[in-house]
């Protein structure tokens, strides 16, 4: 039997123990199941409560059930929802009482989703943006995600395979037609009109907001710089919490520490690090180099020193801006300029007594509106998306190099353009592709 045939159920709800939870089985044995287990089929899409029994008879628990026949249903398949107390044991007996079944099974990560999307109820574009909404942190994000799960990219996807597909159609006919290559102007002209117009649109999509799939994977901010500058004393105070050992010992960082914020709905993770110099400490080196590499991996980097430290620029060696930011002004008795870099911004801020905090969180704020580009707009939620759109265009580029003088490689690029679209919409993509999107869904989603 394929694994497609076999019924799944997952707990689709957070970790237990909960007040309710909910399992969802989904697959041909979804009506025996819960026919089995609640007594009765119950009425198509209405909570019903039920006593739940096992195989023996023996009371499971009371329970909501709902009974979603296929193929309206959210993966195209039967669907039962069992709404139980969210106890670890009542859980436990649930799934034993599921297991007892033939060729019902516990779901891999995502399959609820990959059966929908095997069953044509939502499109690659916008089963990731499903999982982008359950991973969302942020306002932003949802929002984004819920943009994507409209479908906005997918139904301009399909719109534009569909039109190359006629441009494509053009082409061929003409290359049917001539004897010698030579292709009648009648076919190419409106061909090449179609081609041109959809070059346009779609290097619009790619243009806009800058970059709108940044939103996933949200802002890296790293606190770098020597050692006992009061870098974890700055992480500390923007998580608004101890997370990092603070101590006036220079080199009390050793790993790199790591808090995600929410900066105005931006996500942004910020890293502490391990004060930089050289040492003999093989622990202290290898906080160093690590501190170093995420350094170099940042989008933004604030280089800390402490008020009377000497700048050394460029030791970010990072390819992200570095902001200057001398902090412990509080015990700086003399009056220093404020700009004391030729390049980048330079902030002054006292970590323990909060002087100048929210003068550099407000660039930060700001920094992450020009990163992730303004709010609503962005279509592409993920780099797998651009990618695809930007090999999309580039294959309707030679086309309209090639076109007049080269009809079959004309056509060729057509096709590629179509089947990059296909990918993206999940049409004409490898099972293997597929398995790793959804490899990253939860469980029960
Ligand atoms: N006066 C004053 N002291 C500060 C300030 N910020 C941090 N300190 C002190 O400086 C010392 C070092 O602070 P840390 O936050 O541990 O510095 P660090 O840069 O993380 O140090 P390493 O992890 O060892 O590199 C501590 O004693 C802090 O209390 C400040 O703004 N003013
Ligand atoms: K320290
Ligand atoms: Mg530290």
């Amino acid at each position: 039997m394929h694994p497609r045939d076999q019924t799944i159920f997952a707990l689709s709800s957070g970790r237990p123990p909960s007040a309710i939870a909910l399992v969802r089985a989904s697959g041909p044995q979804a009506g025996n199941v819960v026919t089995a287990l609640a007594g009765r089929l119950p009425p198509p899409r209405i909570a019903t409560r039920a006593l739940l029994r096992d195989i023996s008879q023996r009371p499971i628990d009371d329970a909501v059930v709902l009974w979603f026949p296929g193929p309206a249903s959210a993966t195209g398949e039967d669907i039962v929802e069992f709404h139980v107390h969210g106890g670890r044991a009542v859980l436990a007996a649930l799934f034993a009482a599921l297991s007892k079944f033939d060729n019902v099974r516990p779901a891999e990560p995502g399959e609820f989703t990959r059966r929908a999307f095997e069953n044509g109820k939502l499109d690659l574009t916008e089963a990731e943006a499903l999982d982008d909404l359950i991973h969302a942190d942020t306002d932003r994000q949802r929002r984004q995600a819920l943009r994507q799960l409209k479908g906005l990219l997918g139904d301009k996807a399909r719109d534009w395979r569909a039109r190359i597909i006629e441009a494509s159609a053009l082409i061929e006919a003409g290359i049917d037609f001539s004897d010698e290559g030579d292709v009648p102007e009648e076919l190419i002209a409106p061909a090449l009109a179609k081609v041109k117009a959809l070059l346009t649109e779609i290097e619009e999509v790619l243009a806009e907001q800058g970059r709108s799939e940044r939103l996933r994977d949200g802002l890296v901010v790293a606190i770098a710089g020597p050692p006992n500058v009061g870098k974890s004393t700055l992480m500390n105070q923007l998580a608004r919490r101890e997370v990092a050992i603070v101590s006036p010992h220079a080199g009390t960082t050793r790993d790199v520490i790591e808090v995600q914020l929410d900066l105005e709905g931006y996500p942004v993770t910020v890293i502490d690090t391990a004060g930089i110099r050289e040492t003999d400490d093989p622990v202290e080196q290898e906080g160093v180099r690590r501190a170093r590499a995420r350094a170099a991996d940042a989008d933004l980097v604030l280089w800390l020193t402490d008020a009377s430290g000497v700048v050394r620029e460029g030791e970010g060696e990072a390819a992200a801006p570095v902001w200057l930011v001398r902090n412990k002004i509080d015990l700086d008795t003399t009056d220093r300029p404020l700009a004391e870099s030729s390049s980048g911004r330079v902030f002054r801020i006292s970590a323990t007594r909060g002087d100048g905090l929210s003068v550099l969180i407000a660039a930060m704020v700001e920094f992450a509106q020009v990163y992730f580009g303004s709010d609503e707009g962005g279509l592409i939620g993920r780099a797998r998306q651009r990618k695809l759109l930007q090999e999309t265009a580039a294959s309707l580029r030679r086309c309209v190099e090639i076109v007049g003088n080269g009809e079959e490689l004309a056509a060729e690029e057509l096709r590629a353009a179509a089947y990059s679209l296909g990918r993206l919409l999940g049409r004409v993509d490898v099972e293997d592709i597929l398995d790793v999107i959804f490899r990253e869904f939860c469980v029960g989603k």
